[in-house]
Parts: structure tokens; sequence; C-alpha cells
């Protein structure tokens, strides 16, 4: 098998801002540098990983200084990017084609906790010049590129976007059907499936933060928000 180098991009800034409804603007950082960590574990065995960052940091400072693990491992490059997330990634495609193509690309998206190293190395053992793992509603959780030609265009239905663009090229496309790479945490609502099918730091964080299971489905009012199958205790706090 081809070597893979592993891009996550990440950016910390505004995290996760359809998450604002139940989280503060500091909760949602800390929940995305724990989603971080839960996904650079899932991948590290797969070869080197570049988190791609988007620059500059939020108050400062260095990516490594805020995250324990992970950052800490080796074999883990903090790459800053102030472009967007197309045109950043884009930039990296671009230049493993400059190098020759050394090894193949796989982009893993950093909110992917429920991920394992063992849905990855399933991944990784699919045919196809591409393979993608789609999220939920259309999107692209993880994508494994093996044709140098190929770009990525995120957002808006990239899944089709990205099944297109590879057939324009005259791709082999591998989808990767797999629960839980297709659980990105976007919306409140995911927060259940982190609390039920995580096993790393994000659901102990959440836990931390005072979100619990409700037990039944049921709409659980926390102050003037709503959720469904998880409940906070106390008050619900707002940046
Ligand atoms: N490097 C880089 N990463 C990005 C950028 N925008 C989003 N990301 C990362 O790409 C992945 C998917 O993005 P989203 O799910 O939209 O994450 P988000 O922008 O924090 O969430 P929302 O604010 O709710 O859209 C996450 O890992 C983000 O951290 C960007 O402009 N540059
Ligand atoms: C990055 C984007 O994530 P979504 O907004 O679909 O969760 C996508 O997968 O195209």
């Amino acid at each position: 098998m081809r070597p893979i180098r592993v891009v996550i991009p990440f950016k910390l800034d505004c995290a996760k801002s359809r998450l604002s409804t139940v989280l503060s603007t500091v909760e949602r950082e800390r929940l995305a540098l724990a989603m971080l960590e839960d996904v650079v574990d899932a991948v590290s065995g797969l070869g080197t990983v570049t988190i791609l960052l988007k620059s500059p940091l939020p108050g400062g400072g260095v990516l490594e200084d805020k995250i324990s693990g992970a950052g800490k491992r080796s074999g883990i490059e903090v790459l800053d990017s102030p472009k967007e997330l197309d045109e950043a990634l884009n930039l990296v495609i671009e230049a493993e084609e400059r190098k020759g193509w050394p090894g193949d690309l796989l982009i893993a998206m950093a909110d992917l906790p429920l991920m394992s190293p063992s849905d990855i190395a399933d991944l990784v053992r699919t045919p196809g010049d591409v393979v993608i793992a789609p999220g939920r509603g259309g999107g692209t959780n993880i994508i494994l590129i093996r044709d140098p030609r190929f770009r990525v265009c995120y957002y808006g239905l990239s899944f089709l976007k990205h099944l297109r663009r590879a057939e324009e090229l005259g791709l082999s496309v591998g989808v990767f059907e797999s629960f839980r790479c297709s659980i990105d945490i976007d919306e409140p609502s995911d927060l259940v499936e982190a609390l039920i099918h995580g096993r790393g730091r994000t659901p102990e964080l959440l836990r931390d933060m005072g979100f619990e299971l409700s037990g039944k489905r049921s709409k659980s009012r926390v102050g003037c928000l709503r959720l469904e199958g998880a409940s906070r205790k106390g008050p619900a706090r707002r940046s």
C-alpha cells in the first residue's frame, strides 16, 4: 500500500458556530479541540499527520499549547494557513502533485469524534482513485485522494460535487459507508451521538460540561433551549 499523508483541516476561531445555541464560544473551542484530539488518535497509525490550521489562532499562541496528547505526539505537524478551507486544502494537494505525488492524501475533518482506527484501516483498503466517507446531509467527512488531479470543493452537498468532479476527471470512486465516520458534530442534536457512541475525550468533555442523556427521546427544555435526547444540568451558559 502506498504511503498516506493525513491532513486534518482545523479552525478554532469562531469554531462550531452551529452549536452556539447550546455552547458558549469558549465551550465550542474546548469541544473543537477535544474532537480534534479524538480524530488525531484515530488516524495516527496511518502515517504523517498534518493539522492544517486556519490562522491566526484566537488569542494568539500556538495550537500545540492548546491540545494535550495529540499535539505532543511525534509525527504531528501543524501547518498554518490563513486561507479558507477549499483553497487551503487544494494548495496542499497541488504541492504534493509538484513533489511527484509521493503518497496518497487522506483529508479527515476534525469534527468526527466517533471515528476509530479500525474504521480508517477499512477505509484505506477501499478501492478507488478517490474514496469518500460521506457525512449526513450530503457532506464529505473523509476523502482519500489517490490521483493528483483531484481537487476538493466543500460545503453545499459536497459529497455530490466530489462525485461529479471525479466523474469529470474519469476517476473511479469508492464510497465508504460507515456509521462512525458519518457522524460529524455540527448541530446540537449531534451531541447525543457523541454522548452515546463516543469513546474518547469528546463525550468526557460533554459530560463535564453538564450534558447528559435523557434516557428516552424527549424534548428537554434547558433554559430557552430544546435538546432532543440530551439535557443539560444547570443553566445554559452563553458567551
Ligand atoms: N484550515 C481550515 N479549516 C477549516 C476552515 N473552515 C472549517 N474548517 C475545518 O473544516 C472542518 C469542517 O468545517 P465545519 O464543520 O464547517 O466546522 P466549523 O466551521 O467550525 O463549523 P460551523 O461554524 O458550524 O460551520 C472542521 O474540522 C473545521 O475545523 C478553514 O477556513 N480553514
Ligand atoms: C465541510 C462541510 O461540512 P458540513 O457543513 O457538510 O458538515 C462538508 O462536508 O462539505
